[in-house]
C-alpha cells in the first residue's frame, strides 16, 4: 500500500496519454565468438549511443530463479503495512518517498545491498535509508541474494561485450569496464518496487518520476506489465513494451562519463496506469567508493578534449545527494 498525505495525490497525478513504444534494440548475450558476437557488440554500442537503453536476451539467468524472487517480493509486499514496516530496516523498505528532497511516488520498495549479506551505501544515491548489515538472512533475502548474484555476472558480461564493440577490451584479465563492478567493494545494490495498480478515477500516477541512474548501468526487468518509458533524445516519451522473459539495461551517468558522453544516460520514469500491480527488480552496477572516474583516455582519442573532470564515487554520490530527482546530476562535473 502507498499511503498519501492530503494534497500529496495531485502532486503524482498525470494525463492519461500513453506515448508510443520505443524502438529498443536486443542484444544476445549468447551469440558465439566470432561475427555473431561482434555483430552483437556492435547493436549494443549503437544502442547505447543511441537510447542508452537496450533489451538483452540470452543472458542465462535461470527463469526459475527470476520467476521465485519475483514470487516472494510480490509476497512480501502484500504483507500489512505494519509488518512490512517492522521488517523495514533489514530489507531496506521504504514507501512514496524516493531519495531525501521531496519526490513522491506511487512505489514502495526493497533496497539492497548488492554483496550478498552487506549493506548498500546508497539509494538511487547514499541519502536514504540503508537496512542495517547485522540484519539476518530470511528466504526472502536469500533469494534475493542469489538473483543479484546472478544479475551482477550478467551486468559484468554485457560489460565485457560493450568494451570489445568500443575497442578497448584489452588482453585477458583486462575487464576496463566489467573490473568496475565486479569488485569485492564494487558499490553494488538491489532495488525492488512494486506500484500497486492505479487508483480508481486516477487514469495515471506517477510511479517514478523522470531520472537518470548514476551508476554504470542498470539491468531491469519487471512482471509483464508496463509503466516504464524513456526519453528519446529529442526529448520525447517513448514507451517500453513489457517482456517477461529478457533484461533491460540502461547506460547510467558514470557510464557517459566513461565514454566522454558518448553513451547516453537515459532518462526514465514509470507512469502507474494498469490495473495490475508492477513489480520490477533492478541492479545497479556502480564502481568501488574511492575510484577515479573520467572519460577513459582510450576512448578519447589523439588530441580529445576530455568533457569531464575526474571525481571519485563517492563524490559524485555525495553531490547527487543533494539534488531532486530529475535533475541532471552531471552538469556540475562538465568541463566549461
Ligand atoms: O521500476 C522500474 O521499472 C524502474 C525503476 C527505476 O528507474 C529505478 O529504480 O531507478
Ligand atoms: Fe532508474
Amino acid at each position: 500500500m502507498v499511503v498519501l498525505a492530503k494534497g500529496e495525490l495531485e502532486q503524482i497525478a498525470l494525463p492519461a496519454a500513453e506515448p508510443p513504444p520505443a524502438d529498443v534494440r536486443s542484444v544476445d548475450l549468447s551469440a558465439p565468438a566470432g561475427p555473431a558476437r561482434e555483430a552483437a557488440a556492435r547493436a549494443l554500442v549503437a544502442a547505447c549511443e543511441e537510447h542508452g537503453f537496450f533489451r538483452v536476451t540470452g543472458h542465462g539467468v535461470p527463469a526459475r530463479l527470476v520467476r521465485a524472487a519475483e514470487a516472494a517480493a510480490a509476497g512480501f509486499f502484500a504483507r500489512p503495512q505494519g509488518e512490512k514496516e517492522e521488517e523495514g530496516p533489514t530489507l531496506g523498505y521504504g514507501s512514496k518517498r524516493i531519495g531525501g528532497n521531496g519526490d513522491l511516488g506511487w512505489v514502495e520498495y526493497l533496497l539492497l545491498g548488492g554483496t550478498p549479506a552487506a549493506a548498500p551505501s546508497s539509494a538511487l544515491l547514499p541519502c536514504a535509508a540503508a537496512p542495517s548489515p547485522s540484519a539476518p538472512a530470511g528466504p526472502l533475502r536469500d533469494l534475493l541474494d542469489e538473483y543479484t548474484v546472478a544479475v551482477r555476472r550478467m551486468a559484468c558480461a554485457v560489460l565485457e561485450l560493450m568494451a570489445e564493440g568500443l575497442g578497448i577490451a584489452g588482453g585477458a584479465g583486462d575487464a576496463v569496464l566489467a573490473r568496475l563492478v565486479a569488485r569485492a567493494d564494487s558499490d553494488c545494490m538491489l532495488r525492488v518496487n512494486h506500484y500497486p495498480p492505479r487508483p480508481a478515477l486516477n487514469p495515471s500516477l506517477t510511479g517514478f518520476g523522470e531520472h537518470t541512474d548514476p551508476q554504470i548501468i542498470s539491468v531491469l526487468r519487471a512482471n509483464g506489465t508496463s509503466g516504464l518509458e524513456i526519453a528519446l533524445r529529442d526529448g520525447a516519451w517513448a514507451s517500453v513494451p513489457p517482456d517477461g522473459d529478457a533484461f533491460f539495461v540502461n547506460v547510467g551517468d558514470t557510464l557517459q562519463v566513461l565514454t566522454n558522453g558518448r553513451f547516453r544516460s537515459v532518462r526514465h520514469r514509470v507512469v502507474v496506469n494498469s490495473e495490475k500491480s508492477r513489480v520490477s527488480m533492478v541492479f545497479f552496477g556502480g564502481p568501488p567508493p574511492g575510484e577515479r572516474l573520467g572519460p577513459l583516455p582510450q576512448l578519447l582519442g589523439d588530441g580529445g578534449r576530455s568533457r569531464y573532470r575526474d571525481f571519485t564515487w563517492s563524490e559524485f554520490k555525495t553531490s547527487g545527494c543533494r539534488t531532486r530527482l530529475a535533475e541532471d546530476r552531471l552538469s556540475r562535473f562538465e568541463k566549461k
